[in-house]
Formats: structure tokens, C-alpha cells, sequence
């Protein structure tokens, strides 16, 4: 990959991110929804997002299936691609939380170490971790696109939970349990939120 150019320079423009903010009436930041496949985190950060959106907050959600149909479809499923993936997601999310958006990503995002690079590039307080915590056989019992099966088989390789790592996180802002309610775990998030001063009561 090609490292910076130092001839490019950083070049500051008259609308900061506080008068954007100020526009939306909220602060950006990115609730960064981290679980295996099928542990709800496309189900539950839309859920989240249509309430955000119904309150009148300005949102974006980044979702793996749809950002590996464009801005990341090079990229396959090795450790490697999963890294870029998850840098190139992480540099989209800072511009989306820069414009002063409420950004929701939903990437299964195995690795700690990438996780913890995304972090490092919003500042502190604008990355909140949200592992959807859904047991394995859980989430291989609903396999609502068949891959578990088609894994187990030997058909697909590198699937994640079963020959490719998941590092659960250690500290993340919120950890939920991935077998409740939608609602339940919507309402959970919404009060995170509320508590953070990110979105008015
Ligand atoms: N080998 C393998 N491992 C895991 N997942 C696979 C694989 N191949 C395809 N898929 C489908 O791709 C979705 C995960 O993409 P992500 O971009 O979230 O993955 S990652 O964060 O880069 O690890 C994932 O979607 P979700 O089920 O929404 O998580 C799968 O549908
Ligand atoms: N809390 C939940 N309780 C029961 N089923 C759920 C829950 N969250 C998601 N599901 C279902 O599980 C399947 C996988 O959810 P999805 O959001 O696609 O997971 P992921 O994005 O993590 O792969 C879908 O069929 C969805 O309807």
C-alpha cells in the first residue's frame, strides 16, 4: 500500500466540525457494533438508527454486506483483507463523524488489534465499542443467509467462528446480550446515549 506523501498537506476550511454540530444539534461520534455473524448487529444498529432518525438526529449506518459491494470490493476474507476492510471503514466513519453525523458500523471485525486502530483514530470519547454478544450456536441456528452451513461443509473457508478467529472485546462501552428483545437491546443503547449527552432526553 502506499505510505503518505509528505508533500501533501493538511489543509484547514472555513466551516469547522463544532458549526456543523451545532447544525445537527448533536455531537458525531460512531457506535462501532462489533459480533459474530448473525449476532443481530445489522438488525439492531437499523433498529437503533430508525429511532435516532425518528428523533430527529442525523445518522449513517455502515454495514459490511453493503460497503464489500463497493467502497471494499477487492477485498476477501483473509486476516490481511479484513484489516484493510476495517482501516478503510475506520477512515470513513472519521469523515462521516467530522461532517457531524451519528455513525452506526455494523462489521464483524474479529481482531482486537483493528478494532483498538479505529479507536485510536477517533478521538476520545467519539468510539463506542458495542459488542453484540451472541453465543456461536446461537447464531448458527438462525444462519439467515446459510453460511454456517455451507462453512461447516467445507465450502467456504476462513468463516469467522469457525476456522477464522473472533477476538471478543475486552472493555467495550457496551456489551449486549445478543438473545434479547430487539427493542430491549434498542432501549439499552438509546439510554447509553441519553447518559453521554450525545442525544437529548
Ligand atoms: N469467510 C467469511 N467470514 C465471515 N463472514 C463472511 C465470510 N464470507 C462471507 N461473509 C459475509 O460477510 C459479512 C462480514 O463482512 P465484514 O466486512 O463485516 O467482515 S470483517 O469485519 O472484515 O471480518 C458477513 O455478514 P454478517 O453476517 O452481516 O456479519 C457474512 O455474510
Ligand atoms: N435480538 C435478536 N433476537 C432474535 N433474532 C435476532 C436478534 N437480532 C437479530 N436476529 C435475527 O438473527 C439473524 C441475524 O441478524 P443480523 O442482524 O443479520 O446479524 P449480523 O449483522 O450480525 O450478521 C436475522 O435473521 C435477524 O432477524
Amino acid at each position: 500500500m502506499a505510505q503518505h506523501d509528505e508533500n501533501v498537506v493538511w489543509h484547514d476550511h472555513p466551516v469547522t466540525r463544532e458549526e456543523r454540530e451545532q447544525q445537527h444539534g448533536h455531537q458525531g461520534v460512531v457506535l462501532w457494533f462489533t459480533g459474530l455473524s448473525g449476532s443481530g448487529k445489522s438488525t439492531v444498529a437499523g433498529a437503533l438508527e430508525q429511532a435516532l432518525h425518528r428523533a430527529g438526529v442525523s445518522t449513517y449506518l455502515l454495514d459490511g454486506d453493503n460497503v464489500r459491494h463497493g467502497l471494499c470490493r477487492d477485498l476477501g476474507f483473509s486476516d490481511d483483507d479484513r484489516k484493510e476492510n476495517i482501516r478503510r471503514v475506520g477512515e470513513v466513519a472519521k469523515l462521516m463523524v467530522d461532517a457531524g453525523l451519528v455513525v452506526l458500523t455494523a462489521f464483524i471485525s474479529p481482531h482486537r488489534a483493528e478494532r483498538q486502530m479505529v479507536r485510536d483514530l477517533l478521538g476520545t470519547g467519539q468510539f463506542i465499542e458495542v459488542f453484540v454478544d451472541t453465543p456461536l450456536a446461537v447464531c448458527e441456528a438462525r444462519d439467515p443467509k446459510g453460511l454456517y452451513k455451507k462453512a461447516r461443509a467445507g465450502e467456504l473457508r476462513n468463516f469467522t467462528g469457525i476456522d477464522s478467529v473472533y477476538e471478543a472485546p475486552d472493555a467495550p462501552e457496551i456489551h449486549l446480550d445478543g438473545e434479547q428483545l430487539v427493542t430491549n437491546l434498542t432501549a439499552q443503547l438509546l439510554d447509553l446515549l441519553r447518559h453521554r449527552d450525545i442525544i437529548r432526553s
